[in-house]
């Protein structure tokens, strides 16, 4: 991978001295060091993951650091958000995180910026960023970062974590100009507002920040230099409770069309939206949670489909679902599979939806869909299944 930073000028002795043991690296060096040194990232949140981020690319000798985070630092915050101190209880975190910094690393300037990051102003408020750290906690916000490095040209580095459980990323679209895959690829349906349990619902192990933001700050530096190989087509999905890492390939192209945009960009626009004065689906092309639950106890031949992206399916899926992409069966085509009542799912409910039409108006008429998807079914049937 080509390094995202030009190198500044010549190192001091004493900054010789604070990064030597970056110096003696191979994979960083002096070169590698003068990148570091010349970078400006964006970072997004200065809670949970942000603060591990911040804190290790500020001593990494990362040159500038922008800083977007609009909300102050609350009691609750202590447990995990470590750049923060009991002191610091109702003081707005860009000013309690900048001061930390300031303490821990002066060389590196912090740019504040304590406002919401929305799809309107993302991209002034990360422009001139050479990459940007998602350390937020909503799927709006990950969407406006998303779409702001897409049209500044520039990767992410994406964190993700629930309780026990986390994902990281390097995401970069083909559309930004990079290998692929960006965050929209892999999540191409922002999830309905209210679906998805938040930390501050559900719970989050605090240790478990600092080990998915230390990974984070580790890609990023990686990214800056030019070391080694990124996360790039690829997610690192945590499990804390069994403590296992593994990492589930995702689809990435470099091939290009004619707007420079790559196949799995492409493969998103052939999906098509849903209409909106669609007919009803037939009664008995959707199933309920619990119709599928029963039909399952009780023997019936039914083979499950997934058509939810591999970064979906990593964290949790039905046992013996069969994964078909979303692109293939909204084209109609299915795969050899074994006898029964297909059943098609994903998260929500719309994919599948979207499916089923297709694949019926191909000819397969006794297709269903899991009305609601997974969603539906981890709060019917089983809430031990983790859908994110
Ligand atoms: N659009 C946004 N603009 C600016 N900051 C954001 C945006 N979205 C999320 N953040 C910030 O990202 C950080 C995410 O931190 P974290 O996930 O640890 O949760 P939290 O919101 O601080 O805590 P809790 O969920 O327990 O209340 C928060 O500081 C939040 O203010």
């Amino acid at each position: 991978m080509e390094p995202l930073v030009e190198p500044g000028p010549p190192l001091t002795a004493e900054e010789r001295q604070r990064w030597s043991r970056h110096l003696l690296l191979p994979s960083i060096g002096d070169l590698g060091q003068r990148r570091l040194r010349a970078a400006r990232v964006g970072v997004v949140g200065a809670g949970g993951l942000g603060s591990p981020v911040l804190a290790y690319l500020a001593a990494a000798g990362v040159g500038e650091l922008v800083l977007v985070d609009d909300d102050a630092v609350e009691a609750s915050n202590l447990q995990r958000q470590v750049l923060h101190g009991a002191a610091d209880v109702g003081r707005p975190k860009v000013d309690s995180a900048a001061d930390a910094l300031a303490r821990q690393a002066p060389w590196t300037r912090v740019i504040r910026a304590p406002e919401r990051l929305t799809s309107d102003n993302a991209a002034r408020l990360l422009a001139g960023c050479h990459l940007v750290i998602d350390g937020a906690d909503n799927f709006a916000t990950r969407y406006a970062v998303a779409d702001a490095c897409e049209q500044l040209g520039v990767p992410e580095v994406f964190g993700s974590l629930l309780q026990h459980d986390a994902q990281v990323a390097v995401l970069w679209s083909t559309a930004a100009g990079g290998p692929g895959p960006g965050y929209r690829d892999l999540f191409p349906d922002p999830p309905p507002a209210g679906s998805v349990a938040s930390c501050a619902e559900a719970g989050v192990l605090g240790a478990l920040c600092g080990a998915v933001g230390s990974v984070m700050a580790v890609e990023a530096v990686k990214l800056l230099v030019g070391a080694g190989e990124p996360l790039l087509g690829r997610v690192l999905v945590l499990d804390a409770l069994s403590m296992s890492w593994r990492t589930v390939h995702v689809r990435a192209s470099t091939d290009q069309d004619d707007d420079g945009r790559g196949r799995a960009r492409a493969a998103r626009a052939a999906v098509p939206p849903p209409r909106a004065e669609e007919e009803p689906l037939p009664a008995d092309a959707e199933v309920t949670p619990r119709q599928l639950a029963e039909a399952l106890a009780g023997g019936v031949d039914v083979v499950l489909v997934d058509v939810r992206t591999e970064a979906e399916r990593a964290l949790g899926a039905l046992p013996g679902a069969v994964a078909v992409p979303l692109e293939d069966a909204v084209a109609g085509v299915l795969p050899d599979l074994p006898p029964g009542r297909v059943v098609v799912h994903c998260r929500s409910g719309a994919r599948s939806e979207r499916a089923v039409r297709a694949l019926r108006a191909a000819g397969h008429g006794e297709v269903a869909h899991l009305r609601g998807g997974l969603l539906a079914w981890a709060a019917d049937v089983d809430p031990t299944l983790v859908v994110v």
